[in-house]
């Protein structure tokens, strides 16, 4: 498999699909992934029951009825339900059907009320779902659903939109999904995990982008592995960068020790903490390497060479005025939280980060999206490549939509979809967390892109290796991320072990 990743929204997959040139003697793709299926339903066809088959109207059926013919000739007891009229079946399901009824197949065209199957295989609708499932399709979903039976989807999960990962209204929950040809983004992000389950991808023996460009790739530990900051053996902090962190108004101030905290354990070499709060203190007990100064005495630090602005920073007028100083600063900007909230509802500021000269990196959770670019929250959640990719290239900026499959969007218009993280960090502080692990990366020297994709991948890692010890995903803190992050870069960076 080659690497990185290339996902595709569905018209995408049509292209390849088009382009694909199949010999006289090879399998259609159809056959390759109807064997695909079969090959891996046999691995979790662990009981001796039989296997039920849901095969739709489109080309989806015609896999699962692939998959069924070949299962059927492995000796498992196979039952198939369909609806499809067989006049109206694209070519290569009609040739599908044929075949399966060759071997002895039959169809039935309802879900019969009992419940005994081993595995349930859903074919029912791909990459082709254009409306909400009708009836009796919805109904099927619903109830098997309901079984305590594995469900393995074909492609992706019946109901769930490809490209979105919203549902249209009911849709298939699968502890499996086999996937054809290429990743697509729909699977990744919003509700697709929660559908998918553990996702297994079978290229064909394609190699996608030969057919058709890419502009989205999963960001993987395979991707971000080529990213790492180096730290020769001849080193001293001056390497490493000095940080300014404006945030920490009255009642946030942990927003920016937190974000301080983290640009530490990810090697920035100095990190100043410039706090709106006028009590704010004047050093962290637990933390005293960080300097902590009022906030209009961030931007005179010495050897300044990226500023992180939002954590706590609040809406105040004040707050403006820091952000307009911290916007005009010629070095390398992380955006968060009210950052964004204020750059929101601004129509200057909002104008003064796309003429920035120094790269603009914004870290929007779906709300805070949803404000930068005037829509509605629900429109950013079902929409979050479009809208991780308007944001970037509206500000020239390098972009995190976070939530469940991180969007990050760049401004050349190309994106990635992040594979690690869980519902560990739906906990206070992590996004603070993240632009912290982000100004770090920068300060030493990676590029905007670069400290984007390892930052979010590293921050997502972080909570996966705390999840694998037992710490979360209930009652992950920030703090223990941040601990994490550190671990897992040096085994990266040096290779040492846990
Ligand atoms: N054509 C090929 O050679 C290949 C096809 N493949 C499979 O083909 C799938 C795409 O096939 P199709 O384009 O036929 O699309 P689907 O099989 O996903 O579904 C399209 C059919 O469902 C109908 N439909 C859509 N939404 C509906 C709804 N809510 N209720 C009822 N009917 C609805 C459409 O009118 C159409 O008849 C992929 O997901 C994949 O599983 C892959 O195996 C790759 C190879
Ligand atoms: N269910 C989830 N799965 C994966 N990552 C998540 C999940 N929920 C939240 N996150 C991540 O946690 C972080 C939360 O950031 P944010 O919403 O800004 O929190 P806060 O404001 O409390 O710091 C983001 O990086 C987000 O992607
Ligand atoms: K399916």
């Amino acid at each position: 498999m080659s690497h990185p990743l290339p996902i595709y929204p569905a018209a995408g997959i049509r292209e390849i699909e088009r382009a694909v040139p199949i010999g006289p003697d090879s399998p259609s793709l159809m056959e390759r992934a109807g064997l695909a299926c079969a090959e891996l339903a046999r691995t979790l066809a662990t009981d001796p029951r039989p296997i039920l088959v849901l095969a739709g109207p489109g080309n989806n059926g015609g896999d699962a009825l692939v998959a069924a013919r070949w299962l059927k000739q492995w000796f498992y007891r196979v039952e198939v339900v369909s609806r499809a009229d067989e006049a109206r079946l694209p070519p290569d399901a009609a040739t599908a059907l044929a075949a399966w009824r060759a071997v002895g197949g039959s169809c039935q065209p309802d879900l019969p009320e009992k419940r005994d199957w081993g595995l349930v295989i859903d074919g029912l609708f791909g990459i082709g779902l254009t409306r909400p499932l009708d009836a009796p399709y919805a109904d099927w979903v619903q109830r098997v659903n309901a079984l305590a039976v594995p469900i393995l989807a074909l492609d992706v999960p019946s109901g769930l939109d490809a490209d979105t990962g919203c549902s249209h209204g009911v849709a298939i929950r699968a502890q499996h999904t086999v996937t054809f040809l290429a990743l697509k983004p729909g699977l990744l992000t919003a509700n697709g995990p929660d559908h998918c389950g553990q996702l297994h991808l079978r290229t064909l023996d394609v190699l996608a982008p030969m057919y058709h460009p890419a502009s989205g790739w999963l960001l993987d530990e395979h991707l971000v592995r080529g990213l790492l900051p180096p730290r020769p053996l001849n080193s001293h902090k001056g390497l490493f960068g000095s940080v300014g962190i404006l945030g920490g108004a009255a009642g946030m101030t942990g927003a920016a020790l937190l974000a301080g905290r983290a640009a530490l354990h990810v090697g920035a070499g100095r990190v100043y903490l410039g706090l709106l709060d006028d009590d704010a203190p004047a050093v962290d007990p637990l933390q005293p390497e960080l300097m902590l100064r009022p906030a209009g005495h961030l931007l005179d630090a010495p050897h300044l060479n990226v500023l992180v602005a939002g954590p706590g920073l609040g809406r105040s007028a004040a707050a403006v005025g820091y952000l307009q100083h911290v916007l005009a600063a010629d070095a390398p900007l992380v955006l968060d939280a009210d950052a964004l909230n204020l750059i929101a509802a601004s129509d200057a500021l909002k104008a003064r980060i796309a003429q920035r000269k120094a790269p603009t990196l914004m870290t929007p959770h779906p709300a805070e999206a949803a404000r930068l670019v005037g829509a509605s929250i629900g429109d950013v959640l079902c929409q979050r490549v479009e809208i991780a990719s308007l944001i970037a290239v509206r500000f020239n900026a390098f972009v995190a939509l976070k939530g469940v499959g991180t969007v990050c969007a760049m401004p050349n218009a190309t994106w990635f979809i992040n594979a690690s993280g869980n519902p560990g960090l739906a906990s206070p502080g992590t996004g603070d967390v993240l632009a912290g692990i982000l100004g770090a990366l920068l300060a030493q020297g990676l590029s905007p892109r670069d400290a984007l994709l390892l930052g979010v991948y590293l921050h997502g890692a972080a909570a996966d290796r705390l999840r694998e010890r037992g710490i979360g995903p209930v009652g992950m803190t920030a703090s223990e991320v941040i601990g994490a992050a550190r671990d897992l870069l040096n085994e990266w960076v040096y290779g040492l072990s846990r």
